[in-house]
């Protein structure tokens, strides 16, 4: 459905885009995983032709994006970061006006709008003028009016930051239901946890390429890291780091303020055989952790940095 090859972007010396390349099949939620001046934001405004690229190209329903591909545009709902909403409309007109864009027929547009307030929760707002919503509550009208006209594809760039708890779960479930019913979205975002909870497919980006892509389960199993045990509060020796390096399936030792922090390969009883260790060698220890591989692990095995900010 899309398809974005070698796209170059720079701005002056510095390459945004870095030969991307991505394919996202209909249906999917595709999520854009990486941290700040990944390139997200730079692939996401060249994909839509709003930025001239040095290189490559991007076709959209079979056909190439162009500044002037008016009917490719038409079927694109667009969630930017910035809130670009009219102040001296209310909650609804600002709705209604962004709709009236696509949807011309007064009665059908009715029920589009009322069914956007709906989706994202504003029933209680619409004669309100955004000066007077929260920041959470003028992200979800910012999205109401991207995806009132019921676009075929839905592009959404970091709709959740600064935004509160409840608003940030409303806003996902909104997108895994506007999923449900027929659009492909495209998602970007810095939050791991967001990208795993929402998307069928992701591609983790770093300086401007696609570093690997894959459902999370296929993503996570590129990597070493089967499991990651953490334990609080050690006092421990460096001979005793180095054994428990030595024990089997871990591979990656590190001590840090008193935390000690194991990585193991994909295998059974290895907290088991962690603690056991220290027990027999009477460290004393406090609260213990055990975590199943994430996309942070991912970030960091190919990397060597950390995707948390
Ligand atoms: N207009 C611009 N002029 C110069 N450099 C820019 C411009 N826009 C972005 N950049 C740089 O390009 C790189 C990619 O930025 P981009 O905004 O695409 O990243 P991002 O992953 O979307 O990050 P963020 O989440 O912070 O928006 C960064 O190093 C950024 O500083």
């Amino acid at each position: 459905m899309i398809k974005i090859e070698n796209l170059v972007k720079r701005y002056g010396n510095l390459v945004a885009l870095d030969h991307l390349n991505l394919e996202i099949e209909e249906g999917e939620i595709f999520g854009l995983l990486g941290p700040n001046g990944s390139g997200k934001t730079t692939a996401i405004s060249c994909m839509l032709a709003l930025l001239k690229y040095d290189k490559g190209k991007v076709t959209i329903f079979g056909e190439e994006m162009k500044p002037d591909s008016y009917k490719i545009k038409q079927q694109i709902g667009i969630v930017l970061q910035n809130v670009a909403v009219f102040d001296e409309l209310t909650v609804y007109e600002n709705i209604d006006y962004f709709c009236g864009l696509y949807v011309k027929e007064k009665a059908k547009r009715k029920k589009l709008v009322e069914e956007a307030v709906q989706f994202v929760g504003l029933e209680e707002y619409i004669k309100m003028r955004p000066k007077k919503l929260s920041g959470g509550l003028l992200r979800r009208l910012n999205i109401a009016c991207g995806i009132a006209h019921r676009p075929r594809l839905i592009i959404m760039d970091e709709p959740t930051v600064a935004v509160d708890p409840q608003s940030r779960n409303r806003i996902l479930e909104g997108i895994k239901e506007l999923n449900r019913q027929g659009s492909t979205i495209i998602y970007t975002s810095h939050y791991m946890e967001e990208v795993e909870q929402i998307c069928t497919r992701i591609a983790i980006m770093d300086h401007g390429r696609s570093i690997a892509s894959g459902t999370k389960e296929e993503l996570k199993s590129m990597i070493k890291t089967g499991e990651t045990v953490t334990i609080e509060a050690v006092a421990i020796e460096e001979a005793q780091i180095r054994e428990i390096r030595q024990l089997p399936h871990v591979f990656d030792v590190r001590y840090d303020e008193q935390v000690l922090t194991v990585r193991c390969t994909g295998a059974k009883h290895n907290l088991i055989r962690i603690l056991n260790y220290l027990q027999e060698n009477a460290v004393s220890f406090g609260r213990v952790f055990s975590e199943l591989p994430t996309l942070n692990d991912v970030f960091l095995e190919i990397t060597g940095t950390e995707l948390r900010d």
